[in-house]
């Protein structure tokens, strides 16, 4: 047989699995497992050619796209005409209630930042979903809480994992498939024509491009997939993020690519700022200050997201919104205070002219709305607001050095004690935490974890005195490892050294690694004992 499974079947894991879903698989990896490879090789050659100096500019062999401004993208598809407020969160069965009866118009069902990629996260996300869209997901926690779908739910977006990661669980031929023909794969198979019946449709969030070739590579992904089901072209919709430095300067061609599926654009903000630490980290002129002095308002992000704006509605297409880390806390006057904040940061959003944004956690949702719905009013969009008063060049977008702060002691700490605190919940199969009040995930576990990287490579002189050095991180990891410890079982023990392991190799080593996940993946999450307990 072509194809294995390799992953434990557990209850249910047949009606995801079956035979006809994996020939589905085994046909896409035929069709596309190389272009993936070429993909992740032209990559690693581009991210070469910076660290050699060389720096990311606008396509000169891509200019007519740019300049025609007669293309537009597709006109939106039934539940992706009002996209005001969008809650993202992981596929648990849960979540999947509250995110789908949260009051949001969209729901981003996360294989990507917000899942720790367990053989279990994976296979039980998929059921859920299909659960959900044939409306028997309703259940009762062992607290006794009912959990059941309400009468009005959010339009389903899936975001697959990027193409950096391989499902190990299934092998075709003896090798890994790509994670994201697997879980883009399963959905459409499975759950596309229950979407087209019930009125709506297979949507994709793509997490991660890094060039127009990609979009193409997701756009005959779509392709080949409606042919092979016999749906029409174009039933499928995606947003791609725009969270890498060099897909910033794709923005139309990304559109140009995926037209006749697009759906607009994202302003995936952590990734981004992740993607410029690793693309220039080993740049004088590319350090930044502590992540919390890196905002929304810093020259190199406000130029970023003006220009997302301006390049979607120039085609016709979505802009939306990226994630506020600031979540709801018990802690009253810490609760107004996040409440505060993701008001101004949605407020900026809408009047800047994005269509809508993302909220983190279902408290949220009435912040984002009353913020969109002060400027949209009746209206479901503002795609029309052309913003054509804006210009951002190659300059505003690499302006890194004009971001104003410094790395402070506390800054170092912090990062140390998010990235551990993460990877710990991570490898215990979490794949977004409330860390210190702010929402946590992979993206924000890269930042973490590539600051310190690039902090020591250029011994970065710390406010207040002194230097940042291996020898001070590694000593303030030793404390926070003690401290954590302290409030844990020994059983946790073990977790708590791999998640030290990871942190050592993928902050402290001599080369930045790409990912963090996917070599984790590999030692942690791939082997039978996934997750680690
Ligand atoms: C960089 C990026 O990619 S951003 C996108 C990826 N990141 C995410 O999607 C993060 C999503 N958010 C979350 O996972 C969660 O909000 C967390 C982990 C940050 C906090 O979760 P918790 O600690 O459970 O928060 P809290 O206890 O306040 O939750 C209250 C209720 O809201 C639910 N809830 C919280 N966030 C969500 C969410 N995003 N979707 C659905 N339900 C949610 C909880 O399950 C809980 O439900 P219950 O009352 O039925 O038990
Ligand atoms: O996916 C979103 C991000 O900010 O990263
Ligand atoms: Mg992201």
């Amino acid at each position: 047989m072509r194809i294995q499974v390799t992953g434990r079947m557990e209850d249910r894991f047949g009606e995801v699995l079956d035979q006809k879903a994996l020939d589905f698989l085994v046909a896409l990896d035929g069709e596309f497992a190389t272009r993936r490879v070429q993909v992740l090789d032209t990559r690693r050659a581009r991210r070469a050619r910076y660290a050699e100096g060389q720096l990311p500019g606008f396509l000169p062999e891509t200019r007519a796209i740019r300049e025609d401004p007669s293309w537009r993208v597709a006109p939106p598809a039934p539940g992706l005409l009002d996209r005001r407020v969008e809650i993202t969160g992981p596929t648990d069965r849960k979540m999947t209630v509250n995110a789908l009866n949260s009051g949001a118009k969209v729901w981003l069902a996360d294989f990507e930042d917000a899942t720790s990629p367990t053989w279990h996260n994976i296979v039980t996300g998929q059921l859920n979903l299909i659960d959900a869209i044939d409306r028997r997901i309703d259940f009762t926690a062992p607290s006794g809480k009912r959990y059941a779908l309400g009468e009005e739910t959010a339009t389903i977006v899936v975001r697959p994992r990027g193409w950096h990661l391989a499902e190990k669980h299934i092998v075709v031929d003896g090798r890994p498939i790509s994670a994201s023909l697997v879980d883009f794969g399963l959905y459409f198979y499975h759950c596309a024509q229950r979407l087209i019946d019930a009125g709506r449709g297979p949507y994709f969030y793509l997490p991660k491009l890094e060039s127009h070739l990609e979009a193409r590579l997701w756009n005959d992904v779509f392709r080949f997939a409606q042919n092979y089901v016999g749906i029409p072209r174009g039933t499928i919709r995606a947003t791609t993020l725009i969270e890498t430095i060099t897909a910033a300067f794709e923005m139309e061609e990304i559109l140009y690519e995926l037209r006749e599926h697009s759906a607009g654009l994202n302003a995936g903000r952590w990734d981004y700022i992740f993607s410029v630490i690793k693309n220039f980290g080993n740049r004088d002129d590319f350090v930044l200050p502590d992540r919390a002095a890196v905002t929304m308002t810093v020259p190199f992000m406000r130029a970023y997201t003006e220009s997302l704006v301006r390049t979607c509605h120039r085609r016709g297409a979505h802009a939306i919104g990226g994630m506020a880390a600031f979540i709801p806390s018990k802690e009253p006057a810490a609760n107004r205070a996040a409440l505060e904040k993701v008001r101004a940061d949605k407020e900026r959003e809408a009047g800047d002219g994005f269509d809508g944004s993302w909220v983190a956690h279902p408290g949220l949702v009435p912040v984002c709305r009353a913020a969109f719905d002060a400027v949209l009013g009746e209206w479901p969009n503002q795609v029309d607001r052309r913003r054509e008063e804006v210009t951002v060049t190659a300059d505003d977008l690499l302006a890194v050095d004009r971001t104003p702060g410094q790395v402070t002691y506390h800054g170092v700490r912090n990062n140390v004690a998010v990235a551990l605190r993460y990877l710990d919940a991570w490898l215990a199969g979490t794949g977004a935490v409330a860390i210190f009040d702010l929402m946590e995930d992979a993206a924000t576990a890269e930042i973490a974890r590539c600051q310190i990287w690039q902090w020591i490579h250029h011994g970065t002189p710390l406010a207040g005195g002194g230097y940042v050095t291996a020898d001070l991180v590694r000593s303030m990891m030793d404390e926070e490892l003690a401290a954590l410890r302290q409030d844990r079982s020994p059983a946790d023990d073990d977790r708590l050294a791999r998640a030290a392991g990871i942190f050592v190799d993928d902050a402290l080593g001599e080369e930045l690694p790409a990912f963090f996940t996917t070599d984790a993946y590999a030692r942690h999450l791939a082997g039978p004992a996934s997750p680690v307990s």
